[in-house]
């Protein structure tokens, strides 16, 4: 696991910005794991804002979201599809028949799941994952005590998730209750794992994920089982780390004289 500290949330969400439009270049035609969240928002500002300069294409891409809640249409307000219209694949040259989310608002949603699954792995599964972390410690909506090899499938969202995620909501109680989300042995299963937290929020949980045991408790903590993932922090989510000698920081002025 690489972990990387940046001084800021803007030179971390650059950094990832960066890896994901390296990745573009050297593979245009890649499949990426995206993800949505509070975090995500500054990565894909970033993404719109290469693409305007010209320095990024998505044309070639396919995209496989993590998850949905159960139930949304994809035209609801605070569905994923949603979100990723309007923070990313409006303002890019995305193709929309190469975009995909799980749909929640279907008769039978376990169905749905495992077309989800079978189709990120017909598409050969997933080269780049971007993740947020839950401050539960969850990935996708894969809540504490999920099966760490786990599949596309519906899971029950805690209520410190719904409450986390009630600021996009008009009340608590629209907050649904089920998402479909892919699994940690999707997520496992990808090429390259990039995973991105801010704030003193998030301190805790990402000491856990990084440094804390391998358990269904934490799911993130499976990260440290895969091979090549990059843990991207600013300072706040980095101050509960406890083996600070091991992990780069990335100071602005040394980025700068790097470049
Ligand atoms: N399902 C998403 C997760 O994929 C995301 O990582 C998390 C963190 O969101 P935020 O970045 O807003 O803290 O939010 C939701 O629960």
């Amino acid at each position: 696991m690489k972990v990387l500290i940046y001084q800021t949330q803007a030179a971390a969400a650059d950094c990832v910005a960066g890896l994901l439009a390296d990745r573009l270049a050297h593979q245009p035609d890649a499949v990426l794991g995206l993800a949505t969240g509070g975090t995500m928002e500054s990565v894909y500002d970033r993404l719109i804002t290469r693409y305007n300069a010209g320095e990024m294409s998505m044309g070639k891409a396919q995209s496989f979201n993590l998850d949905e809640y159960v139930g949304l249409k994809p035209d609801h307000a605070c569905s994923y599809w949603h979100y990723m219209r309007e923070k990313l694949f409006n303002h890019v040259d995305m193709r929309p028949d190469f975009a995909f989310l799980p749909h929640g608002d279907v008769a039978d949603a376990t169905q749905e799941a495992d077309r989800y699954e079978a189709a990120i792995a017909a598409a050969g599964d997933i080269d780049l994952q971007l993740l947020g972390l839950g401050a539960n410690g969850h990935i996708g909506f894969n809540e504490p005590t999920s099966s760490l090899t786990s599949h596309t499938r519906i899971k029950t969202l805690t209520r410190s998730t719904r409450e986390a995620n009630a600021r996009y909501f008009d009340a608590f109680d629209d907050v649904p209750r089920l998402a479909i989300t892919m699994g940690i042995g999707t997520i496992m299963r990808s090429d390259e794992i990039v995973l991105l937290a801010y704030g003193e929020g998030k301190a805790e949980v990402a000491a856990k994920m990084i440094e804390g045991p391998i358990s269904a408790a934490c799911p993130a903590s499976i990260l440290q089982m895969h091979r090549k993932v990059t843990v991207v922090l600013d300072e706040a989510a980095a101050s509960s780390l406890a083996l600070r000698a091991y992990y780069e920081e990335v100071h602005p002025e040394v980025r700068d004289a790097v470049i």
